[in-house]
Parts: C-alpha cells; structure tokens; sequence
C-alpha cells in the first residue's frame, strides 16, 4: 500500500450530498451519517450554494436531484475535481458522452452512474439480459409511488436497452405484435423495441416486473425495493470505489463484481 492508499484507508470519506432534502437525499444523509467510514459533510438542496460542498473540503458528492439539473451539478463536481456517485435517472448516451468528455479533461475524478442502487435490482437487470436471447415476446412492467417525475423509469430504461441488444447479438427480430388499432399508449413506449409500461400509485416505492413469452411457456422476472433503506449499500459501495475508478462507471454490476 502507497502512503497515499494508507491515508484514504485510515480517513473518513468526506461526502457532501445533493438533493440533500429529498426522499432519496435524506436516506442518504441517514447512512452516511451511520457509516463509520464516512463523514457528512455537506447537505445540498434546491437554492443553497453548491460551492458549500467544495468549502466543506467533499471529496466525493452523491446526487440525487432530478434531470434537468444534474448534468450541471456533475459538469460543476467534475470541475472542482471531486468525485461523484449518481443516481438521478436522465442518462441518455449524448448525456454519457458530454460526461466521458468532462472526464477526459480531469483524469483523476471518479463518477458511477447506476439507474439503480438495489442490488436485488441489479440482479434482475442481469437475469432479464441473460433471459432475452431465449424468448420471442418480452414486455416490461415499472410501478413507482406517484410522486416519480419521469416515466418510464430509469431502470426500466435500461432493462430495455439490455434486452435489446442481447436480442439483437442472438438475432432476434421484432417482438411479434398484430396490434393495428390502438388507443394512444395502450401498449406503452417503445424503448429500443420493448414494450415498457409505467404503473403510478400511492403505496407503491419501486417495482418492475420483466416477461418473457415463448411458445408453450412465460418466465417472469420481478423486483421490488419497500423502502428506500433498500438502495443504500449499494450508494454507499459506490462511496467507497468511487476515488479509485478514475472515468466513468455505468452501473453497479462492476462494483458487485
Ligand atoms: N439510482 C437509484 O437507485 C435511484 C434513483 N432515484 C432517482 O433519484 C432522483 C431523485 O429521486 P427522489 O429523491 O425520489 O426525488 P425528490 O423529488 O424527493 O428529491 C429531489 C431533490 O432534489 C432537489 N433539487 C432540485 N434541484 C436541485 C439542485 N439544483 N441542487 C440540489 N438539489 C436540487 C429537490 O429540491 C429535491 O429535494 C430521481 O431521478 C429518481 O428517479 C430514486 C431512487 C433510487
Ligand atoms: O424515482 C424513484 O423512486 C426511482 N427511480 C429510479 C428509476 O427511475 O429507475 C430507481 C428506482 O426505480 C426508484
């Protein structure tokens, strides 16, 4: 070990969050707080200073905003150098590419991205890839509490792309669908060729159900977070690894591994 390595392993990571007053934000702030490893240095929320983390000396920041404010919060970390762990939902590929160009220009800084922190759902996410090749039809179901500003949700999203180009690598053409008169947004949008439909209702965290069809059979591949304490060790992981992954990591798979 460097003296530096044995420096970051004997001293609390200062962490700073943003969307420190929203419903992700807070769990947040609770299991930084409760982690022996970390300190809670700055909680950052709509109309404070942002510069209140970087003069609180974060070294890395967690956001949980919301997506038209995020790719200026991680623009502004990745500019003071300070590593960042995000779980807004919004990242489309131009978005990721903007962020692999920023990065480029600060080499040592770290930024994870996972559309999902649940590591039950990261799993899911894998079973539903390895699944795709094997079943024609393939439709995805997200349930969210009705306070989720995007539809669908991040994680369906990229349950869909991965679905997609499993099926494209195997093959496989269109999902077979006669459909010919529709009610607009009866068979939900299409992502990359997948069926995906967006569930809202009070009681509900966060759900997604994939199925599969084949002839004869259907396998169904579901995940459901209760409580939002569901995505912490997964945030927290990404806390610790993020200052050694220089660039940028998408996804918690490679973390996991
Ligand atoms: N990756 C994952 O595992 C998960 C991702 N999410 C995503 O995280 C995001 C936040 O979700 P929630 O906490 O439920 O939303 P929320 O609406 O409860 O919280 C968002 C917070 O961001 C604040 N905010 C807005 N603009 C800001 C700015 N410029 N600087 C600092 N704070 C700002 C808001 O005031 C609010 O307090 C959503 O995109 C959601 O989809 C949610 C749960 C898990
Ligand atoms: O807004 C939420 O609540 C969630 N957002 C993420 C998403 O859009 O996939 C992750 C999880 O589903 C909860």
């Amino acid at each position: 070990m460097t003296d530096e390595q044995e420096k970051s392993a004997a001293e609390p990571i200062r962490v700073g969050v943003l969307g420190a007053r929203g419903r992700m934000g807070l769990e947040v702030c609770k299991a930084v707080d409760a982690a022996t490893d970390m300190d809670l240095v700055a909680m950052v929320d709509q109309g404070d200073w942002l510069f209140n983390a970087s003069d609180a000396g974060a070294e890395v920041v967690v956001d949980f905003t919301t997506p038209d404010v995020v790719m200026d919060n991680l623009h502004w970390c990745i500019d003071q150098g300070i590593s960042a762990v995000v779980g807004t939902t919004g990242f489309t590929e131009q978005r990721l590419d903007r962020v692999r160009g920023w990065l480029e220009r600060k080499p040592g800084v770290g930024v994870v991205v996972a559309p999902n922190f649940g590591i039950g759902a990261v799993l899911m996410m894998q079973f539903a890839a390895r699944a795709a090749r094997h079943f024609e039809s393939v439709e995805i179901v997200e349930q969210h509490h009705p306070r989720k500003l995007d539809a669908p949700s991040g994680t369906a999203t990229h349950t869909a792309r991965l679905i997609a180009r499993a099926r494209a690598e195997a093959g496989l053409g269109p999902v077979p669908d006669a459909t010919s008169d529709e009610v607009a947004g009866a068979r939900g949008a299409d992502i990359d060729g997948v069926r995906v439909h967006a569930v809202r209702a009070t009681g509900l965290v966060a759900h997604q159900e994939v199925l599969f069809g084949t002839v004869g059979e259907t396998l169904t591949i579901r995940h459901d977070s209760y409580d939002r304490a569901s995505f912490m060790p997964g945030v927290l992981l990404a806390v610790r690894a993020v200052r050694n992954r220089p660039g940028l990591t998408i996804g918690l798979d490679a973390l996991l591994d």
